[in-house]
Order: structure tokens, then C-alpha cells, then sequence
């Protein structure tokens, strides 16, 4: 968050899908137009909405629908597949097969190329060419679906204290399909500021993550696994964990921000998020376009900012950190 951005903006993403598998996108005048208005969010709120994505809103909507049946289970249905240390990246098999095989087939289909589509715009709006983030870098992407559920208020100790505590993401780039309806992602700004980022249906709320840019990670528990989702959300106050120096792509220019989410409402909200990552093994490292444009002091390299991290090691210390098994 490097500004004191009031609100989210909303990026009509079409002109950029429109022409996304044509080499000279960047000529384009829509497109010039999206880069535009992407590189003005990432550089001041690091969350910007996408609509014009071109996925129904009936399958969105029917996602959450299947997310909310998956908490509506039994504790003993969902314990199954709780996570544990052993099985930290594994597919979880067996529960709930309709629901993993819709979002597998959602992911696969549609969100993994529309992720890759804003990565383009990103790119464009970096100074490189439209396919930085792939190959070696992101061209074989690790991803994940999270399924996330907040209990309504009133809350069992009658505290506030169940929510996804402040964090940044990890990887590139977040896509969240919020619940309708209910207020309860809040992003901060430059100056601490908690602003609201309120569901507008049928948009994704899209924020860019650390190995574009890490400073600092105060994260929480939430449940992960290998390219599939899971669990109750059972977060228990703010706990922070390790301050990071990676070497990110952006090198600076971009960062990730620091969000939160309380449900103070009495509803049940579910969250569904993909995380659209690097390759798992990539050694992130600022891009040359990005050095070129923000070279700072490093004694070994004067054109970079923070160290190199490679993609899959901050993964697991995060995960193994910051989740309760
Ligand atoms: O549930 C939400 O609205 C956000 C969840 C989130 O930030 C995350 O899973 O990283
Ligand atoms: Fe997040």
C-alpha cells in the first residue's frame, strides 16, 4: 500500500481479454487503456476490482452456493479432511467430490487463463513485454483454490476474534469471489487506514502478492492445501510472524497490501480464492525492466532492492509458520 487510496478501483478488464493472444496487445488503444488503469492500482492500492472478465455470474454465484453446502456439513465430515502436517500439499480426496471437481474444472478452465490474461496487462504495465510472467517464471503456474467460511456473530466466546487476520498473499496475484451482500475484506492503506472492500457482484477482487513485492508479512491461519482449498476458517487473533526481504519482480514498484476480514454480520460468509502463482520452483528475482526503472541500493547489485527468494521455499515456510494443524 503505498499511497492513501480511499477506495478500490474497478477495471473493466474486456479490451485487455479482447486482444490478449495478439503479440502487439500493447499497441492497442484499449488495451494501452487497462495497462493504464492496472499500474495505477497496483502502484497505489495493490487491489483493484476486475469486471468485463467474461465468466457468469451464475457460476460464480453457484460456487459460493456449493462452498457454503461444504461448511453446512457435519464438524466429523469436514475433520476428515482437516489439514495436518503430513498432509500439507496434498489433494485431499473423497469429501465433498462434487465440489472439488467444480472448482477444479472452474480453476483449470477459466480462472487459470484470466489470471494469466491480467498477468499480461501487469507485465505491459511493468515496462516489459505481455509474457514476462510466463515460461521459467510463471508459465506452469502453481495455484490454489481456497474455500473459506466466517461464522456469523454472535461468535462462540462472544468475541470478535474469528476472521482471517492482517496479511499480505504470497504469490502473484489473488482472485476473490466474496460473498454478496456482506462488508468484511478491509485493505490498509499507506497511513494504517482500514478501507473497505465491499462485494460488487459479479466482480472479482484482484490484489497482487509478494513475489511482486514483500516487505513485511503479518499473516494468520487460515487452511491450505496443494491445489485445492479447505477447512473452517478458525482464526484466533493476530499473531506476527517473520519480517521478509525478497527479491520480487517488480522490485519495488509494486506492493503487496496488507488485508483483513471480520464478519460482524449474521450471516455466514464464504469466500472463494485462487491464487495464481510462479512456478513452484522459480528462483524470483526483479525483472531487468523493473531494475532499470527502480534500481536502488544493494551492495551487491545497485539496481536491486531485496534479496532473491525462490518461489516454492516461501510458500512452505509460510505455510508451515502461519497455519495451525
Ligand atoms: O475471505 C476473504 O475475503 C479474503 C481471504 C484472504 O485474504 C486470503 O485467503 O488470503
Ligand atoms: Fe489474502
Amino acid at each position: 500500500m503505498a499511497t492513501d487510496f480511499k477506495s478500490i478501483p474497478i477495471i473493466d478488464v474486456s479490451p485487455l481479454l479482447a486482444k490478449c493472444d495478439d503479440p502487439k496487445m500493447g499497441e492497442d488503444g484499449g488495451v494501452i487503456e487497462v495497462v493504464r488503469q492496472l499500474n495505477q492500482a497496483c502502484t497505489q492500492a495493490g487491489f483493484f476490482y476486475v469486471k468485463g472478465h467474461g465468466i457468469p455470474i451464475s457460476l460464480l454465484q453457484e460456487v459460493k452456493e456449493k462452498t457454503h453446502k461444504f461448511f453446512e456439513l457435519p464438524y466429523e465430515e469436514k475433520s476428515k479432511i482437516k489439514l495436518n502436517a503430513a498432509a500439507g500439499y496434498s489433494a485431499i480426496e473423497n469429501l465433498n467430490l462434487e465440489l472439488m471437481v467444480r472448482l477444479e474444472k472452474f480453476w483449470k478452465d477459466i480462472i487459470n487463463d484470466l489470471s494469466r490474461n491480467i498477468m499480461r496487462g501487469i507485465a505491459l504495465a511493468l515496462g516489459g513485454s505481455p509474457y514476462e510472467f510466463e515460461g521459467d517464471r510463471a508459465g506452469d503456474p502453481f495455484w490454489v483454490v481456497r474455500i473459506l467460511g466466517y461464522p456469523k456473530k454472535p461468535f462462540e466466546n462472544g468475541v470478535n476474534d474469528i476472521g482471517c487476520g492482517a496479511h499480505t498473499d504470497y504469490g502473484l496475484l489473488t482472485l476473490l469471489n466474496q460473498e454478496d451482500g456482506i462488508n468484511a475484506l478491509e485493505v490498509r492503506n499507506l497511513s494504517g487506514k482500514w478501507i473497505s472492500a465491499p462485494p460488487i457482484p459479479g466482480t472479482f477482487v484482484c490484489n497482487i502478492g509478494d513475489m511482486l513485492k514483500v516487505e513485511k508479512i503479518l499473516d494468520l491461519v487460515v487452511s491450505y492445501s496443494r491445489n485445492q482449498y479447505y477447512f473452517e476458517l478458525k482464526l484466533k487473533g493476530f499473531r506476527i510472524l517473520s519480517f521478509d526481504k525478497l527479491q520480487i519482480y517488480s522490485n519495488g514498484l509494486y506492493e503487496s497490501t496488507l488485508h483483513r476480514v471480520i464478519n460482524n454480520s449474521d450471516r455466514y460468509r464464504v469466500s472463494v480464492a485462487y491464487f495464481y502463482e510462479t512456478n513452484f520452483h522459480t528462483a524470483v528475482e526483479p525483472l531487468d525492466i523493473c531494475k532499470q526503472r527502480n534500481g536502488k541500493v544493494n551492495q551487491a547489485d545497485e539496481t536491486k532492492k531485496v534479496e532473491r527468494a525462490v518461489y516454492g521455499e516461501h510458500l512452505v515456510g509460510k505455510v508451515l509458520t502461519n497455519f495451525v494443524f
